[in-house]
């Protein structure tokens, strides 16, 4: 076997074999194929004379657009497709908003790396006002997510929230419709985007704590290809990936595959992870939060220690009513 054959990496081999060829499963909303050309990117400039190619698909969660995705399966619905790909050899790794990636995954399947985040908070759009502060009484902002609604009730419970699905530019679309006076999405879409400009202003996470690996992409391949797992590594962010998986800790300890209003953000303070969480009734009438600190070489246990504090401060009595 010549060198450039050699697919097997022998525990304790440093650098990855240089891959010739990569297949990328994407889906094909704007903001996923342009996650995916900027990881083609960044694989293309890290090996160069590998030919990168992208795999767009959709997936059961693109096509329903009618119905709030908690009622119809979650975040697995994002992936199904992906990784069915990934296992019949059509695509080598399949690139994720971390948001989107179901918190248990197949074992056959392994996220291998988890890039530098974007801006992970969320942000305001509107024609019409400023901010949310600016809102008057009965004013209406349009959210799918538990997590933006219970917040939203919480701190400014004179404004209505109705429903609003699809992808980006349909949503913004909407609002632009005059369906919403204001609307909230993830300051990161936006950006990737080229549609800063669109963004009012960003919400402090003290007013609205984003959800577990928001603003930051993930790449997952199978796990038996320890080849892809190597080369994946230059790609990794020791920062965001701590981060991410302490938040991803505290969604899994408490929301499992069901829908919850759950927010957990992580950030790096003076080489400390400092984690945030909250689980509340989606009316916002009932808010527990909690927070952690403590080394990111902890971060799975930081995760699950403030998934205790939640629970011991209540969360299971508002996840029994959420059923
Ligand atoms: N739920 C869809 C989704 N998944 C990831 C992002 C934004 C990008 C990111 O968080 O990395 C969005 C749009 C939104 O919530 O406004």
């Amino acid at each position: 076997m010549s060198s450039s054959t050699v697919s097997t990496v022998y525990p304790g081999a440093s650098a990855p074999v240089p891959p010739e060829r990569i297949t990328i499963a994407t889906r094909e909303s704007r903001l996923a194929l342009w996650q995916a050309e900027h990881v083609k990117a960044r694989l293309e400039g890290l090996y160069p004379g590998c030919r990168v190619e992208l795999l767009g698909m959709t997936t059961r969660g693109d096509q329903i657009l009618d119905r709030p995705l908690a009622k119809v399966g979650g975040k697995g619905l994002f992936v199904k497709e992906l990784e069915t790909a990934l296992l019949d050899g059509r695509a080598d790794i399949a690139v994720h908003s971390m948001k989107d990636v179901p918190m248990v995954m197949g074992d056959e399947f392994t996220l291998a790396c988890i890039s530098a985040r974007e801006v992970p908070l969320d942000a305001f759009v509107s024609n019409r006002y400023d901010s949310l502060a600016d809102m008057p009484p009965g004013t209406v902002v349009g959210t799918s997510s538990l997590r933006r609604e219970s917040q939203l009730h919480a701190m400014y419970p004179f404004l209505g929230v109705t429903s609003l699905r699809g992808n980006l530019d349909t949503r913004l679309r909407k609002l632009d419709e005059g369906q919403y006076d204001a609307i909230i999405l993830a300051a990161a879409g936006l950006i990737r985007l080229g549609l800063a400009d669109r963004i009012r202003s960003t919400l402090p996470s003290e007013v609205s704590l984003p959800a577990a690996g928001q603003g930051a992409l993930g790449i997952e391949c199978l796990s038996s290809r320890r080849e892809v797992i190597q080369y994946l590594q230059l790609l990794n962010d020791a920062d965001t990936s701590a981060c991410v998986r302490a938040e991803r800790t505290v969604a899994r300890a408490l929301a499992g595959s069901c829908e919850v209003p759950l927010g957990a953000y992580a950030e790096i303070r003076g080489g400390m992870l400092w984690l945030r969480g909250f689980v509340a009734l989606p009316d916002g009438s009932r808010i527990i939060r909690a927070e952690r600190e403590g080394n990111p070489s902890a971060a799975e246990e930081i995760g699950r220690a403030l998934a205790d504090d939640l629970l011991a401060q209540g969360a299971e009595g508002i996840l029994a009513e959420l059923g």
